[in-house]
């Protein structure tokens, strides 16, 4: 997948939110797709706990999990066609049916056309498909590889889930690599969408807003569930639709505030990002939010065109500042004229998709202002300053 140019996504309509387990949305040859999760932490941290959890509940959904370990991940087309049984390295489509009408596997090597296979054999449907990437995963290239596929696949990527150790997170995120790369457990908390910090059990409650700010460091466009054996209301895992609906994006900033908001009235040391000095545990991954104004047509075309040379080049920043390392993009833009447009990125990869019908998004903002968020190793006043200057705002 490693074109010349990055590819642009289609332009997909963004489905009202269904209750209940009839989640799919259609392509634009009004094919079902199925919803697909990426679940993702690093070593121990509770995600086989969750999908135990999820495939004993009752939750009437018939879910399929595979437990997953795309080995190198640069790989994983190379991969897509093979199913192999770890044990007997037989190929196999073998499912394990669950009395939940939940459907397990377990396959060394799996990619996304095996899974599209799997989900299209699958006796008596499927929902929903959960994926499992195993603990040292860096879960950008997959998500950038499942979220590529949504064209012309049968699967549609509705969020990234992370599960993190409340005790040992702080260690994980500050362990160093060569060259000062950004580790997977720091590339897990960036790429996410829903994060659980788990095992709440074992740490004081200082100890868990300490590790909170950290993460909120990192992600702030992290919905947060703070969980004891990954239990949590099942119905937060599903319907994300984070890579559609810009209310990802304007709720997080809304929960972030919220936070603010708490720590005004609770009296208690603040433990706010902004306030707490977390540097040390997130190696220099921040988040940049730029708040945008409404946009004439003019300024929209250039934000594209910074977008591209910042994500594709890396080319939009004075010579002598080093080239930031963007893990994730996410944006709500409006235009003059009323447009509203959704902002999604994965390392290179980004789209910006026009919302259908502006009646219907009325509430996706409460404040109704743009923003443009970049989280990754690098960002900061540069990147603001120079969309600032290139836009014209
Ligand atoms: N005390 C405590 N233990 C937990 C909690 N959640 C999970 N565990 C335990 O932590 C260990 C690791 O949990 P797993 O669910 O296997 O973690 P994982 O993320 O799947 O681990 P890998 O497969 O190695 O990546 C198990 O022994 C779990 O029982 C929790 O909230 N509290």
């Amino acid at each position: 997948m490693e074109d010349e140019e990055p590819p642009r996504l289609l332009e997909v309509s963004s489905p009202e939110p269904e209750a209940g387990p009839s989640t799919s949305s259609k392509d634009q040859y009004d094919r079902p797709k199925i919803p697909l999760t990426l679940l993702t932490g690093y070593l121990g941290a509770g995600k086989s706990t969750l999908l135990d959890y999820i495939l004993k509940e009752e939750h009437g959904y018939k879910i399929a999990v595979c437990m997953n370990d795309f080995g190198d991940t640069t790989d994983i087309e190379a991969k897509s066609l093979t199913l192999s049984d770890p044990n007997s390295q037989q190929t196999t489509t073998e499912f394990l049916s669950l009395p939940n009408g939940c459907l397990c596997c377990s396959f060394k090597d799996m990619g996304i056309a095996a899974i599209e296979e799997m989900v299209a054999n699958a006796p008596g449907g499927i929902d929903w498909v959960m994926v499992e990437l195993t603990g040292v995963a860096d879960p950008g290239p997959i998500v950038r590889s499942f979220w590529a596929n949504e064209e012309m696949g049968d699967l549609i990527l509705d969020g990234v889930v992370c599960v993190v150790d409340s005790r040992n997170v702080q260690k994980q995120l500050a362990e160093q690599r060569d060259g000062d790369e950004i580790n997977e457990c720091q590339k897990q908390v960036a790429c996410a969408d829903v994060i659980l910090l788990n095992k709440l059990d074992l740490v004081t409650k200082d100890q868990m807003k300490e590790v909170e700010s950290t993460i909120r460091t990192i992600n702030p466009t992290l919905k947060v569930h703070h969980t004891t054996h990954s239990r949590m209301p099942l119905s937060d895992l599903f319907n994300l639709r984070a890579f559609s609906d810009p209310t990802a994006i304007t709720s997080a900033q809304q929960q972030d505030d919220d936070h603010v908001n708490e720590h005004k009235h609770d009296g208690e040391e603040c433990s706010h990002p902004s306030h707490i000095k977390t540097e040390s545990h997130t190696n220099g991954i921040k988040t940049v939010l730029i708040p945008l104004p409404l946009l004439n047509q003019e300024q929209y075309l250039r934000l594209n065109e910074f977008l591209e040379s910042l994500l594709w080049e890396s080319k939009i920043l004075p010579s002598k500042s080093p080239s930031p390392e963007i893990l994730r993009s996410k944006g709500y833009i409006l235009l003059e004229d009323g447009r509203e447009y959704v902002l999604q990125g994965v390392a290179d990869l980004f789209e910006l998709k026009e919302l259908p019908d502006i009646s219907n998004q009325a509430g996706t903002s409460d404040d109704n202002n743009g923003k443009v968020v970049f989280i990754g190793k690098g960002v900061g006043e540069e990147i603001k300053n120079a969309l600032i200057d290139f836009v014209g705002i």
